[in-house]
């Protein structure tokens, strides 16, 4: 899974943007025999299954794939089993912030084809690997325009929107950042964003052409520079 996350940055809303994430372990308090829990596996990252067992501080785990696991209980988490089957559009409303719990419900999203998901104000966006153009339209753009950020699906455009609009209303610089490792989809984000900023802004017509159609012809040609082949993406910069 390729994880891409859009931050936006806005001068009073910086602190908030770096909401505390906390990890709930096992421990004896909150694991007991029956509980469900995620374990450590090392093809599938984390397993899910039953507590079997518990002896001193480790657990055996009876694993929904039919194996059967001994771990500590320090290193096994509890699964929340009333999480809804398609996933929560943020993730500051689910039960556990933990890793498993945040991998399982990004993986739900995704099968879904909901590529975006929000944690607070944060947008983490996932490489879908194929072409999603309904999700990208001019109906969709016009959806987005001046949406309170949070009423619609979690969305790039809503971020480029909220952003806008701050900047705008209260004549401040914003910044959004765009971070991924190498073929997350950092570059198809950022083209995203400024597709939805000049569609916003971009509406004076200069020689003939909008201002929006000037910004966006001139990605090719700045992609053009720096542009390689590599292990992870085929148009990586
Ligand atoms: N939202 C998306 N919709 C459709 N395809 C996407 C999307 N995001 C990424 N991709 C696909 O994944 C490929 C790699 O994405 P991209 O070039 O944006 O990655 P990157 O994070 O900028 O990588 P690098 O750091 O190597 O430059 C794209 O060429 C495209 O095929």
């Amino acid at each position: 899974m390729e994880l891409a996350r859009v931050e936006l940055f806005h001068e009073e809303q910086k602190e908030n943007a770096r909401r505390e994430q906390y990890a709930v372990e096992g421990s004896k308090e909150n694991i007991i025999v029956g509980s469900h829990v995620w374990v450590e596996d090392h093809d599938l990252a984390w397993l899910d299954g039953k507590v079997s067992k518990i002896t001193e501080q480790d657990a055996e785990i009876q694993a929904s794939n039919g194996k059967k696991v001994t771990a500590k209980l320090s290193k096994i988490y509890p699964k929340d089993t009333e999480a809804p089957a398609g996933g929560v559009d943020d993730m500051t409303k689910l039960s556990y912030l933990h890793e498993p719990g945040v991998l399982e419900n990004l993986k739900a999203r995704y099968e879904l084809n909901e590529i975006y998901t929000y944690t607070g104000n944060i947008l983490i966006a996932i490489n879908p690997f194929q072409r999603l153009p309904h999700i990208y339209d001019g109906h969709m753009m016009q959806q987005y325009k001046g949406a309170p950020f949070g009423e619609l699906s979690p969305h790039v455009f809503a971020v480029a929107d909220v952003s806008y609009r701050a900047m705008i209303n209260e004549g401040k610089s914003n910044s959004i950042l765009v971070s991924g490792e190498s073929g997350a989809g950092k570059t198809e984000t950022t083209k995203m964003l400024m597709r939805y900023l000049a569609f916003l802004g971009g509406r004076v017509v200069t020689e003939g052409r909008t201002v929006e159609q000037q910004v966006l012809e001139s990605n090719p040609v700045l992609e053009a520079f720096g542009n390689a082949k590599t292990v992870r993406n085929n148009n990586s910069r």
